[in-house]
């Protein structure tokens, strides 16, 4: 019999949570930042890397592993976690939110979405059958139900249709995941930015009595302000006792500004896509490698970071990598960016032990307004 999926707060900071779920395939220590392995990999990365800077899960995606290589393969083949060498828990997404930002030819109706692949043109139909299939083919440890995220800005009427249709979604994805006791079926917040469609969207979740919540529909455009009034809103709806996940969400600041919020997963590109394209996180702020004042700069990023791409490389060589488009360039960057995610998801799980979230938080937002010297 599988462990069952559990989720413990061990100590609570203001509205900020510091917990651990436990899973079959190991803990994940919450506030958590979950890499984005879209593919089956996180990319530019090995596995062993992922580990080492600290993550306990990552991402996979059912639309992009349900064209390429296809789910059925990944089953035949053992499951995503032997496939891709990553045996510590994985969260997937349903997949309807990439339908609708990149396949082609979509038709959204009651029944699911049909919609043409942006690989090949092939033809698919997913349902929220189809997503906790693929889900489940995909051996994932953390399955999303299958919603419509609206675009923001939107009018109500459409705001309400499409959360009122991801609750019947919801519905049917927690029949179809049934109950598999060391794995859990996450439901998905809609609401846009309407405060009683929020309020409704979680209520009606919640009664579901599922194993964790996710709030999606944000992250889509709208001002961190935005943001963080539907936080002020959903997270008192939800259950204090189950995990809650902000997707797609973000930036260093917006993720300290969700913790003391009460959210308690987070997932990003930002990261791994900013480590491609020359731009580095670090405790004093972004800097861009692309840009020439770093040309005869000896010193490394972080002379203080654990991590070897911030601190045994001078800005110098990182420059001249990025510059010639050295595929090293962007392995080192993505290395020192999760690095740094990492370790801001353990100083905040820390503060939040010692009572001192707030002043920590303050401390390390000073430090990127300082700027890099
Ligand atoms: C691998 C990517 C995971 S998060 C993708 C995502 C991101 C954002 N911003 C919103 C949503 C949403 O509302 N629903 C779903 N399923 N996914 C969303």
């Amino acid at each position: 019999m599988a462990k069952p999926f559990s989720f413990k707060v061990l100590a609570i900071d203001g509205k900020a949570r510091r917990g651990v779920i436990d899973m079959p395939r190991g803990e994940i220590r919450t506030p958590a930042f979950m890499p984005v392995g879209t593919g089956g990999t996180v990319k530019t990365m090995y596995m062993d890397q992922v580990r080492g800077v600290g993550a306990d899960i990552i991402l996979g995606n059912t639309y992009h592993l349900m064209l390429r290589p296809g789910a059925e393969r990944v089953a035949r083949l053992g499951g995503l976690h032997e496939f891709a060498r990553w045996p510590h828990p994985i969260l997937t997404d349903s997949g309807g939110f990439q339908v609708m930002s990149l396949s082609k030819l979509r038709k959204l109706t009651e029944k699911g979405v049909t919609f043409r692949s942006h690989i090949d043109g092939a033809p698919y139909e997913m349902s929220p059958e189809r997503s906790i299939e693929i889900q489940g083919l995909l051996d994932s440890d953390i399955q999303m139900q299958l919603d419509e995220c609206t675009a923001l800005p939107a009018e109500m009427k459409e705001i309400e249709r499409a959360m009122e249709l991801s609750l019947r979604w919801a519905e049917r994805c927690k029949t179809a995941f049934g109950d598999q006791p060391g794995k859990a079926m996450f439901g998905i917040v809609q609401g846009g930015d309407n405060a009683a469609l929020r309020v409704r969207s979680a209520q009606a979740l919640s009664a579901m009595g599922l194993k964790g919540y996710a709030v999606g529909g944000l992250a889509v455009g709208e001002p961190q302000a935005v943001m963080l009034e539907m936080l002020d809103i959903t997270c008192p709806e939800l259950p204090a006792d189950k995990p809650r996940y902000l997707m797609g969400v973000g930036t260093p600041d917006d993720i300290l500004k969700s913790v003391a919020r009460g959210i308690d997963m987070f997932d990003c590109v930002m990261p791994t896509r900013a480590g491609r394209h020359g731009l580095a996180y670090t405790r004093r702020g972004k800097v861009n490698l692309r840009n020439a004042r770093h040309a005869d700069d000896p010193r490394p990023l972080d002379e203080e970071s654990d991590c070897p791409a911030a601190r045994d490389y001078s800005r110098a060589y990182l420059h001249h990598l990025v510059r010639s488009q050295e595929a090293l360039g962007a392995m080192l960057l993505t290395w020192n960016n999760l690095s740094y995610y990492q370790k801001l998801m353990q100083d905040i799980r820390a503060a939040i032990e010692t009572g001192s979230f707030e002043a920590r938080g303050a401390e390390i937002s000073e430090g990127w307004a300082r700027g890099d010297i």
